[in-house]
């Protein structure tokens, strides 16, 4: 039987411990606190920025919200942004992605302070991932990248000298995943494929560890999976439910694929659950990094 690596129970041990570190904080006169500015009004953003404001509440952190309309100007989102820049009350915080089409997210995300960029999407930040300096754990991670390192851990799969094929070059997560994953330390090999890779059920087969980015459902098939692999799925896709009546989330990998392999993740209740315990362990890590300094 494979195993499932269980994102959702994962994530809620994580939070337990994210509170006790909260409440330490707290005690020495410090409370983190998460901003999130939403640009639009995108069903998924909305949903998820409301989680990531529930879950603050849920292990003691402050939460701050600026919400702008599909209309803003990049003045106006450069300007909320620098409200949570030099905000007292703000550890860290997100710009939520995806931004409206009229602003590229990258323009947007250099005006963050590197200091809060709580999602490690700023462009110094990533560099010093690159670089490795001073070493990965001081660094804040994108927060999807860093639940999957975890949920592999969590469930004790060692990646080192693995093949790993990473589906997706997207900064938010294939191109950072492939990046993290071939860390000295870390240790795995990464095949990143794209839209233009050929002969992509050929390079999926030959993988130890196959994780899907590409938002398209049910992309990966059974014939493309080698037995015992272990299948990280990132893929969110809604497609109405004729039956049920309602839209459903479908992940990158079809279920079809789990009898073949030795362990994956539950889509939803995998990654996801993890993207939003990784912003957390991010907001407090930060917070006790100010603390140390202070
Ligand atoms: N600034 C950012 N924007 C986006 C990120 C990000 O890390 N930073 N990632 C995604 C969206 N995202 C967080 O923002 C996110 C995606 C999915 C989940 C989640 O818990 N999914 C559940 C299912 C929820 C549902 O029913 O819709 C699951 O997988 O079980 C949380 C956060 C893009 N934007």
């Amino acid at each position: 039987m494979p195993l499932v690596l269980d994102g959702k129970a994962a994530a809620a041990r994580i939070k337990d411990k994210l509170s006790a570190r909260v409440q330490a904080l707290k005690d020495r006169g410090y409370t983190p606190g998460l901003g999130t500015l939403l640009v639009g009004e995108d069903p998924g953003s909305i949903k998820y920025v409301a989680g990531k404001h529930r879950d603050c509440t849920e292990i003691g952190i402050e939460s701050l919200r600026i919400d702008l309309p599909e209309t803003a100007s990049p003045g106006e989102v450069i300007d909320a942004i620098s409200r949570l820049n030099a905000s007292s009350s703000c550890t860290g915080f997100i710009v939520q992605l995806p931004l409206p089409d009229s602003m590229d997210a990258d323009t947007v995300i250099e005006h963050v302070d590197p200091l809060k960029d709580a999602d490690g999407m700023h462009p110094y930040n990533l560099g010093r991932l690159v670089l490795h300096t001073n070493g990965i754990r001081d660094i804040p991670m994108p927060c999807t990248p860093r639940g999957i390192l975890e949920l592999l851990d969590t469930y004790h799969i060692d990646v080192r000298g693995k093949d790993v094929c990473v589906l997706g070059r997207g900064i938010t997560i294939g191109r950072t995943m492939g990046m993290l994953l071939t860390t000295r330390g870390v240790d795995a090999t990464v095949q990143l494929c794209h839209s233009m890779t050929e002969g992509i059920g050929a390079k999926l087969r030959q993988a130890d560890i196959i994780i899907s980015a590409t938002g398209q459902a049910h992309f990966v098939k059974p014939q493309m999976v080698k037995p015992g692999a272990v299948l990280i799925d990132v893929g969110v896709s809604r497609v109405w439910d004729e039956a049920a009546g309602k839209w459903r989330i479908q992940g990158d990998i079809d279920p079809e694929c789990y009898p073949i392999s030795s362990a994956y993740t539950p889509n939803p209740g995998g990654v996801g659950p993890m993207t939003r315990a990784m912003l957390l362990s991010n907001v407090v890590d930060m917070a006790e990094r100010i603390m140390q300094e202070a």
